[in-house]
Order: structure tokens, then C-alpha cells, then sequence
């Protein structure tokens, strides 16, 4: 393992993607939890047959891949579904995570984790230096999420209220991002904590 491993999690659309982009435009590994949590149910995976074995065939499009978007409004729309679909998934992205940040190189290494504050904090993932939060107001998550992905407003808040709220991500900040303002301010902040990372990593 890279010997300083940096956890970054925000909520979803708060910007995690365009920082740790950022970092890896430093030259710094980023290991992502959202890839992980594809690779361990890709097609052919025992993940995607137990996902199957547990939601039935209806789950998948039609190349035998799991299709995200319907998962997505069924796991928003109701608690036990999430609940069983995260517990197939969440150990083996946690298994997936460790193995490829204990291959990273560089002077530290970024695991990127949305669901870090939902799923046990630091007491999941020991392995963790620090963890920074990429913190914005929900309404601008609302409306980044909406933007991008197009979804309508009832999905984005079923999504939002899915995950901790800023105070739960705060509670186990060791650094924290403030992103809502313009992205030309990103380049700044970025470098400031890479600066503070790859100095803490030399100690
Ligand atoms: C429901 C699924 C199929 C939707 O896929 P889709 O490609 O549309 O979204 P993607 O995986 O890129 O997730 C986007 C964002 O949604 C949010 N999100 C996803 N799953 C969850 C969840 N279980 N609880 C709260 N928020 C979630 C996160 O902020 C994540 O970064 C997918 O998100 C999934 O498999 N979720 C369960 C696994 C999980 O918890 N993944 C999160 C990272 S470990
Ligand atoms: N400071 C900013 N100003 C304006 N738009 C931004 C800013 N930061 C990010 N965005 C935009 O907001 C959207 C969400 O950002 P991004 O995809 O990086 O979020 P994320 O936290 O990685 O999302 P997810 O939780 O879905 O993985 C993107 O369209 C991105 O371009």
C-alpha cells in the first residue's frame, strides 16, 4: 500500500469526481469506490449472480448487464431493497478498495468512498490517514444532480436523503473542501492539500 492512503466522500454530486480528477492531475493514484461497486457485480461476476439471486433476471438489460438506471429508481424508491443490494456489494467493494490502494504507488494514494460517513467512518476503513469532505449546501447537490444526470426533482431528494447529511460528513472530516463556489477555485484548494498530503506522507 501506498503508505499514506487519503479517504476523499461528499455527497452525491457535491463534486468528489471533478477533485479527485484534480489530484490525479498531480500525479496521484485515485482508487474509486463507484468503479469498484460496478466491477464487483460486472457481467460474469458471482456479485451480478447474487444480485440476481436475490432482485430475480428482471434486473438486468438486455446484454445480461445489470441495469443501473432501473436499480437506481427501485433502491431510491424503497429502503429494503437498498439495504439488501448494499449488502452484496459493500463488502466486496470494500475488498476490491484495500487490494488495489495496497498496489498504489506515488508518495500517497486517494481512495475515493461516497458512502464513507453511511458506512461505518474511519472504524470501516483503519487504513485511512485522513479524510477530507468535499462539502456543499444540499440544494446545490439538488441542482448539480438534477443538471447532469438528468433526473427529476423527487429522485434527486430521494437520493440526498439516501446518505448522512453534511453534519453526519463533517462529524468525520479530518480536512473539508467547501465546493459551491466557481471551479476555477478547485485548482487552488487542490493543490494546497496536495502540498499538505504529499508532506505528511514524507514524514
Ligand atoms: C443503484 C445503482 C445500481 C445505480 O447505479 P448508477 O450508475 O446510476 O449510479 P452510481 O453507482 O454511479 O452511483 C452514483 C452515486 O449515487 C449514490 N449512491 C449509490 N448507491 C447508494 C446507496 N446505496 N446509498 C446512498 N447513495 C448511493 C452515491 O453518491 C454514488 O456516488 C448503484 O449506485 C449501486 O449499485 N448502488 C449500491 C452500491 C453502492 O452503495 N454504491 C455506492 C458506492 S460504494
Ligand atoms: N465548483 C463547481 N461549480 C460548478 N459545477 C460544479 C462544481 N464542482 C462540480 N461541478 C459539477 O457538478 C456535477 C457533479 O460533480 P461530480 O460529478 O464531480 O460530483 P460527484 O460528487 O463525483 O458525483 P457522484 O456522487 O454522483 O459520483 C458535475 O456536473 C460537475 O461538473
Amino acid at each position: 500500500m501506498s503508505d499514506t492512503i487519503i479517504g476523499v466522500t461528499g455527497g452525491v454530486a457535491s463534486g468528489k469526481s471533478t477533485v479527485t480528477r484534480l489530484f490525479e492531475a498531480l500525479g496521484v493514484e485515485v482508487v474509486d469506490a463507484d468503479v469498484a461497486a460496478r466491477e464487483v457485480v460486472a457481467p460474469g461476476s458471482d456479485g451480478l449472480a447474487e444480485v440476481v439471486t436475490a432482485f430475480g433476471a428482471g434486473v438486468l438489460d438486455g446484454s445480461g448487464a445489470l441495469d443501473r438506471a432501473s436499480m437506481r429508481q427501485r433502491v431510491f424508491a424503497d429502503e429494503d431493497s437498498r439495504h439488501r443490494l448494499e449488502a452484496i456489494i459493500h463488502p466486496r467493494v470494500r475488498t476490491w478498495m484495500q487490494e488495489r490502494c495496497l498496489a498504489a504507488t506515488g508518495p500517497y494514494a486517494i481512495a475515493a468512498i461516497p458512502l464513507l460517513a453511511e458506512g461505518g467512518g474511519r472504524a470501516t476503513w483503519p487504513w485511512l490517514a485522513r479524510i477530507l469532505v468535499v462539502d456543499v449546501p444540499e440544494a446545490v447537490q439538488r441542482e448539480r444532480l438534477m443538471a447532469r444526470d438528468g433526473v427529476d426533482e423527487a429522485l434527486a431528494l430521494r437520493m440526498i436523503a439516501a446518505q448522512s447529511d453534511r453534519a453526519g460528513r463533517l462529524a468525520i472530516a479530518d480536512d473539508v473542501l467547501v465546493n459551491d463556489g466557481p471551479l476555477e477555485a478547485l485548482d487552488a484548494h487542490v493543490a494546497a492539500l496536495d502540498r499538505r498530503y504529499r508532506a505528511l506522507a514524507s514524514v
